[in-house]
């Protein structure tokens, strides 16, 4: 008994110590959902207190397809930017099958387009203007690998007859594959990955291929989804995995490797979209996204490698320089509100009434 209760003293005491607050450099978001009009209110605001620079996706309602709708979208976000804030959207260009080199480079050209993301017509939320076959868009990445011009994957076959938890590893081998095969020299950033085999694919491709994690799959495995009941806020796109993919997602963040970085694809959708008969896909953690990383990267004893992952990697590899100034994260448990004022209605952030064990000061 006395020496049970020693041993459980000290470990609790070697916790204690060891969280001490953690001061990282400002960080960047390379895949975050601000969406459109009254939406920019909650989200330019958590957005901009969490980071200094995000990748802005392009699936609005149409789709932000040509460089002119890009440079349009960064004004409305600028607008919503808090009085003293830092914050550069970085935008991107939503590629369709009627895309052409001429649009990549106009996009270019206005200096804040950053990168195009491929959608597979049906993928996900607002990709049925997506690319419905990757050989049509074969010219339009001939000129982005010129420019060094990076293409973000959503990285799912759309074949219905596929499993859904197999749609990851099935497109990494009939399309990323022959793809990277291809265009040997196109930057690739293959999105919110979710496998082992994605993990796997990365890791071993040329440093031009690298890859997002978000905070929910590092935290979650498939069973959050039916915990006690059917969990429509821990419902995404690619849906969370089995554990053993997700201990493969916790082994790249250990490795440290500049091909993993941050991206949360936070992605609110009203309570009314998620409640519903048919639910949105999307999880929202732009309330508490450094904060939920921290909370992975601990667990998985790797607080070390937490800020080049977000603070460093991401912005290598687009090519940007490193942000200046830093934020701040307490070893302080508070609990997250229930819901957000959000759009026409509210959001149900991640962890909603419960706690979390990191606080942004
Ligand atoms: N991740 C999601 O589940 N949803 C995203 C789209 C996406 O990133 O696939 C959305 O826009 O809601
Ligand atoms: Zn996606
Ligand atoms: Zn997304």
């Amino acid at each position: 008994m006395q020496a049970h209760s020693i041993c459980l003293h000290s470990s609790l005491a070697m916790a204690t110590a060891s969280r001490s607050a953690l001061r990282l450099r400002a960080a960047d978001d390379m895949h975050h959902h601000l969406r459109d009009g009254a939406a920019l209110k909650l989200t330019v605001d958590q957005a901009s207190s969490q980071f200094r620079r995000v990748v802005v996706m392009p699936n609005l309602v149409p789709p932000v397809t040509t460089a002119a709708m890009a440079v349009a979208y960064r004004e409305r976000i600028l607008k919503h930017v808090p009085a003293g804030r830092a914050f550069e959207p970085l935008m991107t260009l939503y590629m369709t099958d009627g895309t052409t080199p001429e649009t990549i480079l106009a996009a270019k050209a206005t200096g804040v387009v950053h990168a195009v993301k491929y959608y597979p017509a049906g993928a996900t939320t607002n990709s049925d203007s997506g690319v419905t076959k990757i050989e049509n868009i074969y010219p339009v990445l001939e000129t982005m690998a010129e420019i060094g011009m990076p293409l973000l994957v959503h990285g799912e076959v759309t074949d219905q007859t596929v499993d859904i938890f197999d749609r990851e590893a099935t497109f990494i081998e009939t399309v990323l594959k022959p793809l990277i095969q291809r265009f040997p020299r196109l930057k690739l950033v293959m999105e919110h990955i979710t496998t082992a085999d994605a993990v796997k694919f990365v890791s071993e491709a040329p440093a031009n291929v690298a890859a997002t994690i978000t905070c929910h799959h590092l935290l979650y495995n498939r069973n959050a989804i039916f915990q006690g009941g059917l969990r429509p806020h821990k419902y995404c796109l690619p849906v969370l995995k089995r554990e053993t993919h997700r201990q493969a997602l916790l082994g790249a963040i250990k490795s440290g490797s500049p091909k993993f970085f941050l991206g949360t694809d936070s992605a609110p959708h009203i309570v009314e979209k998620k409640h519903s008969g048919c639910g949105c896909a999307g999880i929202h953690t732009a309330h508490a996204a450094l904060e939920l990383y921290a909370e992975a990267f601990e667990a998985a004893g790797c607080l070390n490698n937490l800020e080049k992952f977000c603070s460093e990697h991401g912005a290598r590899f687009y090519g940007l320089t490193i942000n200046e100034g830093s934020v701040e994260l307490s070893p302080a448990t508070w609990t997250v509100p229930e819901s957000y004022a959000f759009d026409t209605s509210v959001v149900i952030p991640l962890r909603a009434g419960e706690t979390i064990a990191w606080k942004k000061n």
